[in-house]
């Protein structure tokens, strides 16, 4: 199958918009895991020397944060080991890629927002496999752009927002942390964008603005804050306490400062996406909640 895009991680949550927003640009082929197992190296060069893509899009990874912890060889091949084979590839063929990273590659000290430029220090083990597949693409050669979001939620797949809105059905009240600060990020908001920078460049006229770009809806606050605005928004009164990440004990430790300072998507591409209240409103609207 020849296509202009190759898009992996179609069913996920920000794969999904994606398909929607990239098919402005061109013919998008985006296989399901029935169709292409990612865990197959041999199929993963095959289906890419097939379809001879202008760009590589993956947004397929293992994203169960806990599991990762002990999923290691899971987490491993799909966060790193598959985006490094997809960098080598498009090197090799001269299209691009496009990638997405994570907030969890900082280890999250102080209060400032962290720029592209930061040194990373995952906390976890997700973290550091999503770091080291940035570095195997930043290795290879290929025209490649890696977006750093955080905090994805949609309407669709496993996301906080979800499962606030499915406890705030269920239980009396909600305790969430409340000392982890960043910013939720609509994958809506995501997709757009990155179909905007594609607007922009070709994997040949990229040059310089290759690279890392954080990526994530403005302003900040708590996962404590954004589970109340959720409820509150969507019309519960169920209760939300605040409580500290030690009260609500997990395999993996989370970082405590996730915000990312999106001023270089700003300079480079005139693009910044709004704050995520107005992504909650819009996400919530979309689904008939709000
Ligand atoms: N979720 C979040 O909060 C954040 C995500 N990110 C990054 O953004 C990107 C997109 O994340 P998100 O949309 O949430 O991810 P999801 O977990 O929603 O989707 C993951 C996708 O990968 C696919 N996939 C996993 N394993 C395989 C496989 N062996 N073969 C084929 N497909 C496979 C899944 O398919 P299937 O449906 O069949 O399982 C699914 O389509 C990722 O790079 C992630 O690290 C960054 C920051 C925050
Ligand atoms: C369900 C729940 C979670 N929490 C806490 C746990 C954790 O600190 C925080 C978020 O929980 P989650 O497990 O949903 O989020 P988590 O899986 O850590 O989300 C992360 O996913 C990966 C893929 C990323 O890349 C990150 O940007 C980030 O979005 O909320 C509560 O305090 N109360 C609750 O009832």
């Amino acid at each position: 199958m020849t296509a202009d895009i190759l898009l992996t991680g179609v069913t996920g949550q920000v794969g999904f918009e994606l398909a929607r927003t990239l098919s402005t640009l061109g013919k998008v082929w985006a296989p399901t895991r029935t169709e292409l197992d990612l865990l197959d190296p041999i199929a993963v060069a095959a289906a890419v020397r097939g379809c001879q893509p202008r760009w590589i899009v993956n947004a397929a990874a293992y994203t169960a944060v806990d599991k990762a912890e002990t999923e290691r060889d899971l987490s491993r091949q799909l966060n790193t080991a598959l985006p490094g084979e997809l960098a080598r590839l498009a090197h090799e063929l001269g299209c691009g890629l496009v990638h997405f990273s994570t907030d969890y590659v900082f280890a999250g000290e102080g209060e400032q927002s962290y720029r592209e430029t930061d040194p990373c220090q995952p906390l976890n083990a997700y973290g550091a496999d999503k770091h080291a597949g940035e570095q195997a693409i930043l290795a290879s050669g290929a025209a490649a752009l890696i977006f750093r979001t955080s905090w994805v939620y949609g309407n669709r797949g496993r996301n906080f927002m979800l499962t606030m809105l499915r406890l705030a059905a269920e239980k009396p009240e909600l305790a969430v942390v409340a000392d982890q600060i960043g910013a939720p990020t609509w994958s809506r908001h995501i997709a757009e964008a990155v179909a905007q920078v594609l607007v922009q460049v070709s994997p040949t006229t990229l040059g310089e603005r290759a690279g890392i770009y954080h990526l994530v809806n403005g302003g900040e606050t708590s996962w404590h804050g954004f589970a109340s605005a959720i409820v509150a928004q969507s019309g519960f009164s169920t209760p939300v306490r605040p409580i500290t990440s030690q009260d609500f004990p997990s395999p993996a430790r989370r970082p405590a400062n996730s915000r990312l300072s999106c001023d270089k998507l700003a300079e480079v591409f005139s693009i910044r996406l709004p704050d995520w209240q107005t992504g909650l409103q819009q996400c919530l609207q979309a689904r008939g909640l709000a």
